[in-house]
């Protein structure tokens, strides 16, 4: 047996059959369900007559549209109130999304835990928390922060509507094997540096599009020694580096004994080859924050605005510019001269106790009488109940609110806005959040990401602020390490409904034995497409700015053109059209084909909105030098074809595009022409493989494995 990687053991054991389009279909062990990618994809389900494969493997939460403000009394849909519940959901969209999930979960048996529940928190919080991550399991779930949990030397990862549907139907999904990365990140890690600093460190060094394609292991001494909270930070920002994933070798469990001879497998051996290393030494790193739209743009926090006339790659540069008028900054302004208005204490990425300890110390090394700077709103939103609860056992909640934050219940909350906790147009946030894309926490607000410690000084200082000078006057230890003191856990909430340890691929029986229909082909499906190409150049062009989060509420995929660019399209204050957006001037308004020049088109969520607001509009084709991963199957699962050319070729057809000249997209000869023109036609990179995952994708409307039939449809 060659040598192999951690990620290859995982996915090789997991592989129910390969296909011949270079997809493998892979067993799923958990799934995770929250309210915003499910509703369709239960719609789906429904429609064609089906129930969940494995209800016992899949566990639901609502976390995105939740209010995080704690209420007496609770009135979701049609419940008597209830004491010590949450606020009801005022939104109606917010409500009804919430709705359509608690009865998607009676219908197919789920476990739910919902509002009320004491388990209720962020997916990615609750899922390690209840023991539903395990090591050397596949976990997938419609987000695409569910590669924290690759944490524990799992391979997680996240996917989007349609696939969502396909593993609650099948408990399989059809995915292309990723490429193996390695960072090794050695050294001492100087005072004051976390878990996020070493992240958002690394996406500055890699860029957010330097894992596209990969999976990435974080190997290394400073891993080793991360507690698992840093470790999940660590793993869920993989995503912001363009990763399909993120894992690190467990090394210890509490079922240790339960599994210890596979746990013992899951690591790369000595002499596995990796396509890509990265070797990161942490002596140098200093407490970093970001300073425009992309989670790549990060300084050290003594640094100052960079100028985008020092980017020599001209995407990169219009990047930078669009981001600075954005973010209202200038370049050369130091970072600590930075005032900010809110500070914003959560998310999945930091919403675990070892944050709020890390936060609470700053807070406390300020001084008893210290207090939020004047006219910062800040706030601490907990990532799940039960972090919430152990918290406030330690008195951490005390020592926010006496110095003015805000505590408040668990949610995803301000790192997306979809309850009403919403960054003001205009708004400078220090955030723990994993996003600083525009729009991101609120329209027009504006976001610089940080670790817990960080954004605590923030908010004590009024600024952004250098978290060392706090932590000289204290002697808490240094956090995100082992070497924290031991705390004391809640007694362990039984998690019953959901089943014990799945050995991957064991005992799969024969599914459905309905038989592949060809016949209802989408008519979407082409084989040769012409039509007007609009040129994008943006760089890392994120389905959030595809369609922001307000458009996410609804439950189903129709009528989504309306939101398809919307803050490019609307002025952010007004809501009024805009009219100068290239999608909505003529040629352009009639466009079919997207031509990016900027790499990593679709990064950022998975929200297959993205594919289903493009294809609304009418988009059939999009061409990029590299895809966010997710929003890429998306397409496919939309019948929308991405092709991945070199930048220059991007550039040679944005030029065409430029001039109104119409583009040929040819399936089976594989390569783009201009109509009417004698320029050489462009082959397209792994032509074959494209053409062939696109019409064969649809094709297959059913995995017609003998031992599986994984059912997939539109
Ligand atoms: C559902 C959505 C708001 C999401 O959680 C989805 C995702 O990241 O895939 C996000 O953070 O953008
Ligand atoms: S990224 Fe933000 S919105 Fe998405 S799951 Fe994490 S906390 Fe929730």
């Amino acid at each position: 047996m060659p040598a192999q990687t951690l990620y290859d053991k995982i996915w090789n054991a997991h592989v129910v059959s390969a296909q011949q389009n270079g997809l493998d279909l892979i067993y799923v062990d958990r799934h995770l369900v929250h309210e915003v990618s499910s509703p369709q994809a239960f719609d789906g389900l429904r429609a064609a007559g089906r129930v969940v494969r494995r209800p016992d493997c899949t566990l639901a939460t609502v976390d995105h549209n939740v209010p995080c403000v704690n209420f007496i009394l609770h009135q979701l849909i049609e419940r008597p109130p209830r004491l010590g519940g949450k606020a009801a959901i005022k939104d109606p969209e917010s409500r009804a999304q919430c709705a359509a999930l608690e009865k998607n979960v009676k219908e197919f048996g789920l476990s739910y835990f919902g509002l009320e529940d004491k388990r209720q928190g962020i997916v990615h919080v609750i899922g390690p928390e209840q023991g539903f991550t395990l090591p050397g399991t596949t976990l997938v779930c419609g987000d695409s922060h569910t590669s924290t949990h690759g944490a524990f030397g799992a391979l997680a990862f996240g996917i989007g509507t349609s696939e969502v549907e396909h593993v609650l139907a099948t408990q399989t999904i059809l995915q292309k094997k990723s490429k193996n990365m390695r960072i090794n990140i050695e050294g001492a890690l100087p005072p004051g540096v976390t878990p996020k600093d070493i992240i958002l460190h690394i996406i500055g060094r890699i860029s957010a599009s330097g894992g596209n394609g990969c999976v990435i292991e974080y190997a290394g001494s400073v891993v080793r020694a991360l507690s698992m909270e840093a470790r999940m930070s660590v793993c869920n920002m993989s995503i912001e580096a363009g990763a399909r994933a993120g894992m690190i070798a467990p090394d210890e469990g509490e079922d240790w004994d339960k599994a210890e001879a596979y746990w013992r497998t899951l690591h790369s051996d000595v002499d596995a080859k990796f396509d890509v290393e990265v070797e990161i030494e942490v002596a140098d790193i200093a407490p970093c924050v970001t300073w425009g739209t992309s989670p790549q743009d990060v300084v050290p926090i003594t640094g100052t605005v960079p100028d985008p006339a020092g980017f020599s790659n001209l995407d990169r540069r219009r990047a930078a510019e669009r981001a600075l008028e954005y973010m209202g900054l200038v370049p050369g302004t130091s970072m600590t001269d930075i005032k900010v208005d809110n500070v914003f204490i959560g998310s999945c990425t930091n919403g675990r106790i070892e944050d709020l300890r890390a936060a609470a110390d700053v807070v406390r090394a300020a001084g008893v009488e210290a207090k939020v700077a004047p006219g910062v709103r800040a706030m601490v939103v907990p990532g799940s109940s039960r972090v919430k609860r152990q918290a406030e056992a330690e008195g951490l909640d005390a020592v926010f609110r006496r110095a003015g934050f805000e505590w408040r219940e668990a949610g995803c909350s301000m790192c997306v806005g979809m309850n009403e906790d919403q960054l003001a147009a205009g708004k400078r946030c220090a955030s723990t959040s994993n996003r600083n894309f525009e729009g991101r926490q609120g329209a027009g607000g504006r976001t610089h990401l940080m670790s817990p410690a960080m954004a605590a000084a923030a908010a004590m200082r009024g600024t952004l602020a250098d978290v060392r000078q706090f932590q000289q006057k204290s002697s808490q230890p240094t956090i995100g390490l082992d070497s924290a003191p031991p705390v004391q856990q809640p007694a362990a909430i039984p998690l019953d409904s959901v089943a014990d340890v799945i050995i991957p691929t064991a005992g799969i029986q024969p599914a459905v034995k309905e038989e592949a229909s060809l016949a209802d082909l989408p008519n979407k499906v082409f084989r040769v497409l012409k039509g007007i190409a609009a040129p994008m150049y943006i760089e890392n062009m994120d389905t959030d700015m595809i369609i922001p989060k307000q458009f996410l509420k609804t439950i189903v995929r129709t009528g989504l053109a309306c939101g398809l660019f919307y803050n490019f399209r609307n002025d952010v204050n007004t809501g009024q059209p805009a009219r100068d957006f290239i999608l909505d001037q003529p040629p352009y308004d009639k466009a079919v084909i997207i031509v990016s020049t900027g790499k990593n088109f679709g990064c950022g969520s998975s929200r297959e909105h993205a594919a289903w607001s493009l294809d609304d509009f009418g988009i059939r084709c999009v061409i990029a030098p590299s895809f966010g991963e997710i929003f890429r199957n998306n397409c496919f699962q939309n019948c929308m074809l991405p092709i991945e050319l070199s930048v220059e070729e991007c550039r040679e057809l944005a030029r065409d595009a430029e001039a109104g000249i119409e583009l040929v997209v040819d399936l089976e000869r594989e390569e783009i022409t201009r109509a009417g023109r004698e320029t050489a036609p462009i082959r397209f990179k792994n032509g074959l493989v494209q053409a062939r995952v696109f019409i064969g994708w649809v094709r297959r409307y059913w995995c017609d494995d003998a031992r599986w039939r994984g059912y997939r449809y539109f």
